[in-house]
């Protein structure tokens, strides 16, 4: 097993569609001892076949409230009446187990993250062109018109926000995905700086 020199927790964003899902189980299968998937808390109810621990943290929206005043979440947002977030006590025991924590985040969790000041290192996942992005998704077919037409929107807030110098510490287009797997193994393994 290749030892990760690095402890900080990745931070994979980038639009939806552009493989980053694909790109991260690829490490954890090249590498299932070394990293582990952030645990979100979230206030939804568990669907059928889902474990708490393992797909969530589920917890009332008393607890979430409380966790969340107590400063207790790195970044955490609302989608509908339900609230995710992820939770520094988390991230803490399984980076003390010796995992390397990936947290597949949206941009607006990135900023969060960035200005809480925790120690993470921060990759964006581009893709090769918006006409690969928008095929990519619709060939995974699992989402609607309406879906598909909002996840592009987002896509373009994503993408110019990866922009901005200095929010990321690599992009990698996703265009060959061995390629692009290589490069995103070749950063979560590399030295840290002595700048970090
Ligand atoms: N380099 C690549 N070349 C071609 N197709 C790819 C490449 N990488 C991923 N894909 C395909 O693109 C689709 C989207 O990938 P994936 O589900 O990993 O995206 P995601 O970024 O995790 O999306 P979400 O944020 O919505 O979960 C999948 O069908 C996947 O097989």
């Amino acid at each position: 097993m290749a030892p990760v020199r690095d402890p900080r927790p990745v931070v994979i964003s980038g639009p939806s569609g552009v493989g980053k899902g694909t790109l991260y189980k690829l490490l954890f299968q090249r590498y299932p001892d070394t990293f582990t998937l952030s645990v979100s808390h979230t206030t939804r109810g568990p669907r059928p076949g889902e474990q708490d621990g393992v797909d969530y943290h589920y917890v009332t929206k008393e607890a979430f409230t409380e966790l969340k005043a107590k400063d207790g979440f790195l970044e955490s947002a609302q989608f509908g009446d339900n609230f995710y977030g992820t939770s520094k006590a988390t991230i803490e025991e399984q980076t003390a187990k010796g995992k390397t924590v990936v947290l597949d985040i949206e941009v607006e969790g990135v900023k969060q993250i960035r200005a809480s000041g925790f120690p993470a290192r921060y990759v964006f996942i581009a893709p090769p062109s918006e006409e690969e992005l928008e095929k990519r998704l619709r060939g995974r077919g699992t989402e609607k018109e309406a879906s598909i037409l909002k996840r592009l929107d987002q896509a373009k807030v994503e993408l110019e926000y990866s922009k901005i110098p200095g929010i990321h510490d690599r992009i990698i287009v996703n265009d060959d995905l061995e390629k692009a797997y290589k490069e995103l193994e070749e950063f979560v393994f590399a030295e840290p700086k002595a700048s970090a």
